[in-house]
């Protein structure tokens, strides 16, 4: 599966954290990043990690256009609530495609283990089937 991670600059501790819990799962997967976060996980662990631009500069976007293509399997965004970012409508443009192409979506950390959780347990299978089928094709 395709899985992204993506935290902004409170949440990185808590991602590196998360992405060292889960290291022997993600092993297995095709991860992408924003810059920040993927240079951060990478520092810590033996994960390969393809990274876009840092979340500032487009990372977000680039990460959208795979999301729009229906190309992502899995996103894991720590997002902090409590401060505002100056990419904001990048960040909503991307959370708002995850809803328009139905791709699972975990904001915090809480949320995250319950997906990778599922994750081991098979329950992307769905995914597969949607691999087969590229956006627009019933147009
Ligand atoms: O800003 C971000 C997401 O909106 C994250 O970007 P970085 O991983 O480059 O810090």
């Amino acid at each position: 599966m395709k899985i992204a991670f993506i935290a902004h600059d409170r949440k990185k501790e808590e991602m590196v954290n998360f992405a060292i819990a889960y290291e022997k799962t993600f092993l297995h997967h095709e991860l992408y990043s924003t810059g920040t976060t993927g240079k951060k996980i990478m520092q810590n662990t033996d994960l390969k990690i393809h990274r876009f631009m840092s979340g500032p500069l487009g990372g977000d976007q680039q990460i959208g256009a795979m999301v729009a293509k229906n190309e992502m399997d899995l996103i894991i965004f720590l997002r902090d609530p409590l401060m505002a970012q100056p990419h904001e409508p990048d960040i909503i443009a991307l959370l708002r495609l995850c809803d328009v192409q139905g791709i699972p979506l975990a904001t915090n950390v809480a949320t995250a283990e319950i997906l990778v959780k599922a994750l081991e347990r098979g329950d992307f299978a769905w995914r597969e089937l949607v691999h087969k089928y590229k956006p627009g094709d019933s147009e």
